[in-house]
């Protein structure tokens, strides 16, 4: 795995600008060498500090994007907690309104109609990945171009929480769990096989209220906390924060930004 970057911007303005920078370079990157960007979003405040500029980004050709999320709820669409009706405010419906949308059967979202069965929910979801991952040859693990994570002050990442069982699942790329913390309990999420084979991992965050966890990861390498497994094996990893988050690690990588 290489070292992580960390990067740290003063506002959540200069956060967006960078991520807006970094995603489309990605996203550039991936459709030059495949044709094509996959990518997924965590749920929670990232969709909007990611989406704030790279919506309006006409170098991007979101045409050519597969959608997926790193974890949903088990609710319907329409529903105010699910992940996929968060992207669409943040993301998806801008882009239909100004004529770039994203082809409807490369956004991935999970199928409602299982949403009362994590476990069914999950499987669904993992042949939807195979379905655009797997081709003509059977793959271990799908590889994401990119995966955007969020982090939870107890050091949980999708819905990989502290303690749970789905911290050891190793076969399974999608599981289902109906006991998360975080409200509501019913999910399905990404393993750490799919998001550590993926090529690039970002971690948004902001806020003081992220502080002392992004401490407990990046400086004190707190291996009790499921965002410290997140190391992708030959993929980049990325830290991308406000001063408010990181202001009390050691180090942050050198500024400004540059790709
Ligand atoms: O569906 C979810 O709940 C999210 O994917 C979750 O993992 C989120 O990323 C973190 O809880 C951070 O949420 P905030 O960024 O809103 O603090």
């Amino acid at each position: 795995m290489s070292l992580s970057k960390v990067y740290s911007f003063p506002t959540n303005e200069k956060l967006s600008e960078a991520l807006n920078e970094y995603v489309a370079h990605l996203s550039r990157e991936a459709i030059a060498r495949n044709g094509r960007f996959t990518i997924a979003f965590s749920g929670g405040s990232l969709p909007a500090t990611v989406c704030r500029f790279l919506k309006d980004n006409k170098e991007v050709d979101f045409s050519k994007w597969y959608v997926f999320w790193a974890d949903e709820r088990c609710v319907t669409l329409d529903n105010e907690e699910s992940n996929f009706k968060l992207l669409r405010k943040e993301l998806l419906d801008h882009l239909v309104q100004t004529d770039r949308g994203i082809p409807p059967d490369q956004v991935m979202q999970i199928n409602e109609d299982l949403v009362g069965d994590q476990n069914a929910a999950a499987e669904d979801y993992q042949e939807k990945l195979g379905s655009v991952f797997s081709g003509t040859t059977k793959i271990k693990y799908p590889e994401l171009d990119c995966i955007l994570l969020g982090i939870g002050p107890d050091g949980h990442t999708c819905s990989l929480f502290p303690n749970h069982p789905l911290l050891e699942e190793k076969t399974k790329w999608v599981a289902g769990l109906d006991d998360s913390p975080k409200e509501p309990p019913r999910r399905i999420t990404l393993t750490y096989p799919v998001l550590n084979h993926a090529s690039n991992v970002v971690f948004v965050a902001n806020g003081a209220g992220k502080r002392k966890t992004i401490k407990k990861i990046l400086d004190e390498k707190d291996v009790h906390l499921p965002a410290s497994h997140v190391a992708p094996f030959k993929g980049t990893l990325s830290w991308f924060l406000d001063d408010a988050a990181s202001k009390d690690l050691s180090e942050t990588s050198p500024s400004p930004f540059k790709l």
